[in-house]
């Protein structure tokens, strides 16, 4: 789950109290209205009526335009608990025998909207029930006071606590979710590096590749290395010391390109450069760079025959065209292949190849 969708999440659940809080005040309003359908005595009132109005229209709102994102809760439940306020008071003179129950019936069935819809809002649930809970207790006038209060104090406890203990539960929710967001970016960088040397493996080129082929317009140009006369260093010196040669052969490439220049590791003693922005003579000057180091990194190697007494790489170069990746690469790889057969450690452009060399993109697909 992203961060993102944990607030749509939120979002849903604000929107779903609020309409539970207009379908119950509908509800309610409506059995006051009943009379008119024939079942009970009439609690038609102007704030009833208003009630029923307003909730409708908003809850038909929220129906018609399931995205909509307005802040009405705290307003509306406020709204609401003014009308039902009004409506007790008016009401309140009607009635002809007091004994406080019309009064707690009232600011129970407040409370029992609240709780059940205004549940995860703590300052929306206040919101609603202060009018009707002080119109009610001063039209008490202090006679029930006891009764009213416990009424008023039971569920605001109780719904203080569940609400803290929600909170905290949200809290923590949010952490983990954080937490477990960091630890899988952490996972997808490592997982586009290769162990060994520290570079972009596949996957990491190919991660940076989209970005780059889609928002620099430049040229670009792929530069394909390969370590001479590889197999009879780890044959002759062994596969730690094959892997230490690599990993400084590594460190040669990335300190000779620009930091822009994205380095991987294409294969097993195979890099590949993508230069952006560059034009051919930059490129072929940091190709030429990159050989240059890796002749002074001086890493002894015997067997590199007949080209040097120490480590050295070939390279082919080629431009992309046309966000041709693959192509590009398989023109490097045929200067690569031609600068080897030439005596290796050397760097070929693709486009200087004599033209038997050259693949043309039609026939290379
Ligand atoms: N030590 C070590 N060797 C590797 C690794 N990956 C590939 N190699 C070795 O690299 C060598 C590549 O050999 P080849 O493809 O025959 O090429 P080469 O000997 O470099 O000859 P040319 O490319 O023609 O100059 C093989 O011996 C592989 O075992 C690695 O991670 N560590």
């Amino acid at each position: 789950m992203k961060i993102q969708s944990y607030d749509e999440l939120k979002h849903s659940k604000y929107r779903l109290s609020l309409m539970l809080l207009l379908f119950l005040n509908i509800a309610v309003s409506l059995f006051c209205l009943a009379p008119m359908i024939g079942l009970a005595k009439s609690e038609m009132t102007l704030p009833v009526i208003l009630v029923t109005l307003l909730s409708a229209a908003l809850l038909a709102l929220y129906l018609i335009k399931p995205k909509l994102k307005l802040p009405l809760l705290n307003p509306v439940a406020f709204i609401l608990g003014a009308l039902w306020a009004w409506h007790i008071n008016y009401r309140y003179h009607l009635v002809f025998y007091f004994d406080g129950s019309f009064l707690i019936i009232s600011l129970l069935s407040v409370f029992f909207i609240s709780a059940i819809a205004l549940s995860d809002y703590l300052l929306a649930f206040c919101l609603n029930i202060t009018p009707p809970v002080l119109t009610v207790l001063l039209l008490d006038n202090g006679e029930h006071l006891a009764l009213i209060l416990l009424t008023i104090a039971l569920p605001l406890i109780g719904f203080s606590l569940q609400h803290l203990m929600r909170r905290r539960t949200d809290h923590f929710t949010l952490r983990l979710m954080h937490q477990l967001y960091e630890e899988k970016e952490n996972f997808s960088d490592l997982s586009m590096l290769d162990p060994l040397t520290g570079l972009y493996n596949r996957r990491g080129l190919k991660n940076r590749l989209d970005n780059i082929l889609d928002n620099h317009a430049g040229s670009h140009y792929v530069l394909l290395l390969d370590i001479d006369h590889f197999k009879a260093y780890n044959d002759n010196y062994g596969h730690a010391m094959g892997d230490q040669a690599l990993a400084r052969v590594s460190i040669a490439i990335r300190d000779a390109v620009r930091s822009r220049d994205v380095v991987t590791r294409y294969g097993g003693e195979e890099f590949l450069v993508l230069m952006t922005n560059v034009n051919a003579s930059i490129a072929m000057k940091l190709a030429e760079r990159i050989r240059q180091y890796v002749v002074d990194l001086e890493i002894p190697h015997r067997f590199n025959e007949r080209v040097s007494t120490h480590v050295t790489i070939s390279a082919g170069i080629a431009p992309i065209y046309d966000n041709e990746f693959d192509q590009a690469v398989a023109n490097a790889d045929r200067a690569l292949y031609v600068a080897k057969n030439q005596g290796r450690n050397t760097i070929l452009a693709w486009e200087d190849l004599p033209k038997s060399n050259v693949i043309s993109s039609s026939e290379a697909h």
